[in-house]
Parts: structure tokens; sequence; C-alpha cells
């Protein structure tokens, strides 16, 4: 498994388009009836997903890990973003569909991805973070979701943010998760920006339709950068980072974030007119 190390917010500050790309960017990880991740040194997040197309395929264990198997020391959460799924836990199958969210515990040793039809196969998107007490597997359909509408369409940010596992929902012991969609003519998220400096977030956007792009900005509030992302590209935000994106079109983003708290509200927000 590929790993990505932390980077101390004053070397950001001379970084060029492609080394922040080298750095942040996760792409490429939806490969057909593949398991893909990446070992992120921020809070020792884990980011993948599976596409199971013709097979199942099942959770593998990595040596890097140190661990007898995956999710030895670890929770995990998986979100599909495409067509009907079947995530089954130590032997206990569950249907996983477009935006239904699945938590597993510590301690799970063995976890199998397949898709109901191979002509729309599922899209697992996956976060797994260090965990210190199993909590029980839970499912949560899309609709079920604690939904917050935030933004405007005045200032083409109006947009339903969908949080799965927090401190209200379901339980975990680090891991936060959910997602958030544009509405059509919306394109900017999270603005205002914030930052946390208490945990570490990836995004990982979806639902981007083809031929647009997302342009993802990082960085401390006062030396911003932007990237510019694709459907199914996730971008890792380390805790002194602003991450906030405009598309060229509305598209969705699942949010994930581990560290100190459970407490989605827990952000320092930045005022629009001090940014730079
Ligand atoms: O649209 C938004 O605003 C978000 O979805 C913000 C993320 O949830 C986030 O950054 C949480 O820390
Ligand atoms: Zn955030």
């Amino acid at each position: 498994m590929r790993s990505i190390h932390a980077v101390h917010p004053d070397d950001f500050k001379s970084y060029q388009t492609d080394k922040i790309r080298e750095r942040f960017l996760l792409d490429d990880i939806v490969q057909s009836n593949q398991i893909n991740f990446i070992y992120t040194h921020y809070d020792r997040m884990i980011i993948g997903s599976a596409n199971p197309v013709d097979t199942k395929l099942e959770l593998p264990n990595y040596s890097n890990l140190k661990a007898d198997y995956f999710l030895q020391r670890r929770e995990m959460g998986i979100i599909n973003v495409a067509g009907d799924g079947e995530v089954t836990v130590d032997g206990k199958s569950h249907l996983v569909n477009k935006l239904d969210c699945l938590y597993i515990g510590k301690g799970t040793q063995n976890v199998v991805f397949a898709s109901v039809d191979r002509n729309k196969p599922a899209v697992f998107y996956m976060l797994s973070c260090p965990a210190h007490a199993n909590y029980p597997t839970a499912l949560m359909s899309g609709a079920d979701a604690v939904k917050v509408d935030a933004g405007d369409s005045s200032t083409a940010n109006k947009r339903i943010i969908n949080k799965y596992i927090h401190a209200e929902g379901i339980q975990s012991c680090q891991l936060v998760m959910g997602l958030t969609i544009l509405a059509e003519g919306s394109v900017w998220n999270t603005m205002p920006a914030h930052t946390h400096d208490r945990r570490m977030e990836a995004y990982f956007y979806f639902d981007v339709l083809d031929g647009q792009r997302v342009f993802h900005y990082m960085g401390e509030g006062d030396e911003t950068r932007h990237i510019v992302l694709k459907n199914y590209d996730a971008v890792v935000s380390p805790p002194w980072s602003i991450h906030s994106g405009s598309g060229t079109a509305n598209y969705s983003f699942i949010w994930g974030m581990a560290g100190e708290n459970l407490d989605y509200t827990d952000m320092d927000l930045l005022n629009i007119t001090d940014l730079k």
C-alpha cells in the first residue's frame, strides 16, 4: 500500500501545482475489479475504494499494517457512490446502495464487496482509521442521514450536508463521515472556508459530470493554492489547511475526518474577506 507523508505549512508555500498534486491528490483510486488504498500519515487515515464488477473482492491485509488482518486495530466507513452493492461482514450480508453508508468496527476479520448488477457496478469509497474499541457494524441509508441545508443559490453554494458517522449518528472511535450534494446551479462547497486543527480531512469528489472539473482550494487562509480535480479524485487536507471547492458545474463529495474529536461543528471559520 502506497503511503503519503505529512507536509509542514511553511514548506507548502513554495509548492507548485505538480508538487501539490504529488503530495495531496489521490487519483485513479477507482479501478475495475480492484481494491486500492493509500496510507496517509495524517492521523493514519487510510483512503481507498473497491469497484467489484465481474468478481467479488475481499478486503486484503497489507504488510505495512503489521496486523493479522486489516481491521484488527482499525475501524472503517464505506459509502457507495454508484450502482447497487452488497458488503458481507464476517458472513452477514448488507445491501449498500448508492449514498448508503456502512460502518464496520474494529475486530472484523472478513469483508467482501460485490455489485448487484455487473452492468451498473458499485463504487465503494472507504476510510479507515485506528480504533481502540469495537463499535457494532451499522448501516445507514442516504435517506436516514442527518440533513443540514447550507448556503444559498444567490452565493452559488446551496447544498445539503448529510451526516452519517458522527457524535450523534453512527458511533465510532474517531471516524467522522458524510457527504454533501450541491444543488443545480450551485458550485461552491465549504465557503466560508474553515480549518480544524484537531482533525485531518479528506474529500472525494463524485457525480462530477463528464467534461466538468472541481477547483479544490487548500493552504492556510492567507496562502491559498488550488488543484483541479476530476470525478472520483480524492484530496487530503492537513489540519492547518482550508478545504473548499468550486466546480464548473454542480457535483457531490464525501468528506471524512479523524483526529481529536467527533464533533462536526468543531471548526475555525475564516472570513471570506481575509482569504488570500
Ligand atoms: O459543504 C460543506 O460545507 C461541507 O461539506 C464541509 C465538510 O463537511 C467539512 O469540511 C467538515 O469539516
Ligand atoms: Zn472541514
